[in-house]
């Protein structure tokens, strides 16, 4: 039905059919259906036949929560809401909330107001909103005792999702809010987008008052600020890529190629981070053996990540730049989110940098977002709403923070084929769910 057709009653209908769907697909799997509380479920199962009738519902809710609110009351909310959506997640993170308010217990106003050193008459009011975000919630309607919700308990129990958090408000968020004006300095007036990475909205942000002026990875690695150590800032965006890995399947997509077939092999994890890809990897596969790669200040941290863990004999860590040529040989090489944070000119120069120790037969393992078409040839989407959009808030995120860009299929071939000829693209493989996938690609000498 086209979208022009649709109607609050025609869309309630759909929405009694897909919450039947769900939550019989939840049942006959014996998984726990959703709920506000504390202990509610983190994810719904995996299972595509959950995961498919989930997404429709939340699209069809959309619609329907849109008509509802009508284009007057939509228009206020859509200029008044993300500011104060993104003040509040920013002070219950920068405050640590989350762990102020002990899980299965409560705190009352006064005992937060006292732990951040805030009057309490601020607290409630920061507090009273974030309740509308569905983040804790009073004990019972106007106790003085506040307990957590289903969302903020979800962002207690790991320390990867408040570093997620902090990385979004803190990293990007000041960027986000002089993207135009990165826009009105360096693209008015030009037929093509820039390649360059200095020409993003992150050279432009200021913190405490002071410009960056200079490239993420860079900045992330040398920011400092009273009370709080050096490099704080890469640290932290090391441990939110794991809060993101949460929740994009990811074991279920690394899984789409067959790591099996490679039999004894040596895989090198660029752009590795901490190792927590290298580390599912190696609990699958015994017979592989991962090193992972990164700057040399992130070794300290894949050394907490891995060293303990019973894996630690098969991953190891070697100092690399991807912008100097490959030193080392193996049998396939992962780049899991990392030519998303690249322009064009960029993923070539890293992908040619493996040129001098290819052999015939090595794999070249892109675990990346793929973007979907937006529309089938009968022009119904591909994809549901909430996919669509937050792939488009990742892809605007990529131009805040590195003038990069997320790719379609035909993107990825282009730029792989624009590196070497000689890479082969054997296929792309997707999980229902997930928009990421990998692209497997062999090098044909
Ligand atoms: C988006 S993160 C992805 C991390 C990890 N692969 C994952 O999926 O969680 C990008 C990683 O690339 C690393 N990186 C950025 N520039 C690099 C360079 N020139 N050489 C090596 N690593 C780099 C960063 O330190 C970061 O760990």
């Amino acid at each position: 039905m086209a979208q022009s057709e649709l109607t609050l009653e025609s869309l309630a209908a759909r929405v009694v059919d897909l919450t039947t769907t769900l939550t019989t697909a939840l049942q006959e799997r014996n998984s726990p259906q959703p709920s506000f509380s504390e202990d509610a479920p983190e994810l719904l199962s995996p299972a595509p036949e959950v995961q498919g009738p989930r997404l429709q519902l939340v699209e069809t809710l959309t619609k329907m929560l849109h008509l509802a609110t009508g284009p007057t009351e939509y228009l206020i909310q859509q200029c008044l809401l993300p500011n104060a959506d993104g003040l509040i997640l920013d002070f219950l993170n920068r405050f640590d909330i989350w762990h102020l308010v002990p899980l299965k217990g409560s705190s009352s106003y006064a005992e937060i107001a006292a732990a951040i050193q805030l009057p309490e008459v601020t607290v409630r009011r920061f507090l009273k909103q974030a309740f509308t975000m569905f983040f804790f919630l009073e004990e019972a309607p106007g106790s003085d005792r506040i307990v957590h919700s289903a969302a903020s308990a979800y962002v207690a129990r790991d320390a990867a999702r408040t570093a997620f958090i902090g990385h979004c408000m803190e990293d990007v968020r000041p960027a986000a809010a002089v993207g135009v004006d990165a826009l009105q300095k360096f693209y008015v007036g030009h037929k093509t987008h820039s390649e360059e990475e200095e020409h993003c909205p992150q050279y432009l942000a200021s913190d405490r008052g002071k410009v960056r002026g200079k490239a993420y990875w860079e900045f992330a690695e040398s920011y400092e600020e009273p009370g709080r150590p050096k490099g704080y800032r890469a640290e932290r965006f090391a441990l939110a890529m794991k809060a993101l890995s949460q929740t994009q399947l990811t074991a279920q997509v690394l899984e789409k190629f067959d790591w099996e077939s490679l039999g004894n092999a040596t895989v090198v994890d660029v752009g590795g981070s901490t190792g927590h890809i290298s580390l599912l990897l190696a609990k699958a596969h015994p017979k592989l053996k991962l090193i992972v790669q990164d700057f040399p200040d992130v070794e300290s941290s894949f050394n907490e990540v891995i060293t303990t863990t019973e894996y630690a004999s098969r991953i190891s860590f070697n100092a690399y730049n991807f912008f100097e040529p490959q030193t080392l040989t193996a049998d396939a090489y992962l780049f899991k989110s990392i030519f998303h944070d690249w322009s064009d000119k960029y993923v070539v120069q890293i992908l040619r940098n493996l040129l001098p120790v290819l052999k015939s037969g090595v794999h070249i393992i892109i675990f990346d977002n793929i973007i979907p078409p937006d529309h089938d040839e009968q022009g119904k989407p591909v994809v549901p709403l909430s996919t669509r959009r937050l792939l488009g808030a990742v892809d605007l995120q990529m131009f805040v923070n590195h003038n990069s860009k997320e790719r379609k299929a035909s993107d990825w071939t282009e730029v792989v084929k624009r590196a070497d000829s000689r890479f082969d693209l054997k296929g792309f493989y997707t999980v229902v769910g997930s928009p990421m996938g990998i692209i497997d690609i062999v090098f044909n000498a």
